[in-house]
């Protein structure tokens, strides 16, 4: 449904920087149906290719199709079955739910005929049914989203795009969001790309891809991606020298052991295989460790092994080019 191939985005130099390379050769399709989110650290490229998909900046070069259309050829056939929620609030918050969605109902020449059935459907899910009457300024940050969501529904999108959706909600909202999200797009088969960096929201979805300076580094089902380091992973905080514990790991044990902040990751275990090296490394090590534990790799630490970096957030702007 979404046909993403070889797309490339230089933004130009100018008098005091480099040009840089924002995406570089991407390459990945979302199946129709698909719930598909975008991550990857600050300055990976997840704007730039949002701003492309909705249409707001043309790529340096790459071929993007949705719903069978050429975007970049038949923009008017894309946005007609395209629905975009933006991450600043594109609602007016001074007018109330009701007309704000009448304004959109406008917008889009949805008639009066039509307008209540589709309201009432977009609202459907939604806690927004006794607050049609009330400005959104005045609602939650939770409910100011679903006013948001709400609208976009309204034109019955096939391929629905989010960026950062629940920045700034609390995470019961965020939680509340998302699963009414989840539940809207099974039932109504919709195509969803959503950029995120919070990891728990991703543990649900059908594919999670991982950019990091423009280019795919993982794009799976999460299930897959933790697979990757295995099911089982040994933590280990050192009591003092870690880069010498780290060493004398790697070469008494033959593992890859992965320095985190300030903890050594031995991945790569299956199940059942982490007691016994956590067994044998206390043995061996107990006075240079302080604590020791085993755990279920999470999309988290996908995100650190793929991308060598701790958070999204907390990753630094990597210029290319220079
Ligand atoms: N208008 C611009 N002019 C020049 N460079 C830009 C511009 N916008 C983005 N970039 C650069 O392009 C690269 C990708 O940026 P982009 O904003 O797409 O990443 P991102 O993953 O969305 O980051 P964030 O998580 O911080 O929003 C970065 O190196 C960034 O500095």
């Amino acid at each position: 449904m979404i046909q993403i191939q070889s797309l490339t985005h230089t933004y130009p130099a100018s008098r005091k920087q480099a040009p840089r390379v924002a995406l570089a050769d991407l390459t990945l399709s979302v199946a129709e149906g698909e719930f598909a989110i975008l991550s990857g650290p600050n300055g990976s490229g997840k704007s730039t290719l949002f701003r492309i998909l909705c249409g707001l900046a043309l790529p340096s070069s790459g071929k993007v199709s949705i719903g069978g259309f050429d975007l970049f050829a038949q923009p008017q056939h894309v946005r007609r079955i395209l629905g975009v929620v933006f991450q600043s609030p594109a609602v007016d918050k001074h007018l109330t739910v009701a007309e704000n969605l009448r304004l959109h109902a406008d917008l889009y020449g949805i008639g009066r005929g039509d307008f209540s059935r589709l309201r009432d459907d977009a609202l459907a899910w939604s806690d927004l049914a006794d607050r049609l009457e009330q400005k959104v300024e005045t609602l939650s940050g939770g409910l100011a989203r679903q006013v948001e969501l709400a609208k976009v529904l309204m034109t019955r999108p096939r391929v629905l795009l989010l960026d950062e959706p629940t920045t700034g909600l609390d995470p019961a909202s965020r939680r509340n969001f998302l699963g009414a999200l989840q539940k809207l797009q099974r039932e109504r088969g919709m195509t969803v790309l959503m950029t995120s960096h919070v990891f728990s929201e991703a543990e649900e979805v059908d594919r999670v891809a991982i950019l990091r300076e423009g280019n795919l580094l993982a794009y799976d089902s999460p299930q897959a991606l933790k697979a990757l380091i295995g099911t089982e992973m040994v933590v280990v905080r050192p009591q003092g020298d870690a880069e010498a514990l780290a060493a004398s790991l790697r070469a008494e044990l033959g593992l890859a052991v992965r320095r985190h902040g300030d903890e050594l990751r031995l991945e790569e275990t299956e199940n059942g295989e982490g007691l016994p090296m956590l067994e044998s490394i206390l043995e061996r090590w107990r006075d240079q460790i302080r604590s020791i534990s085993i755990k279920q790799p999470d999309l988290e630490d996908v995100f650190v092994h793929v991308t060598g970096r701790a958070e999204p957030e907390r990753a630094s702007h990597k210029e290319l080019g220079q």
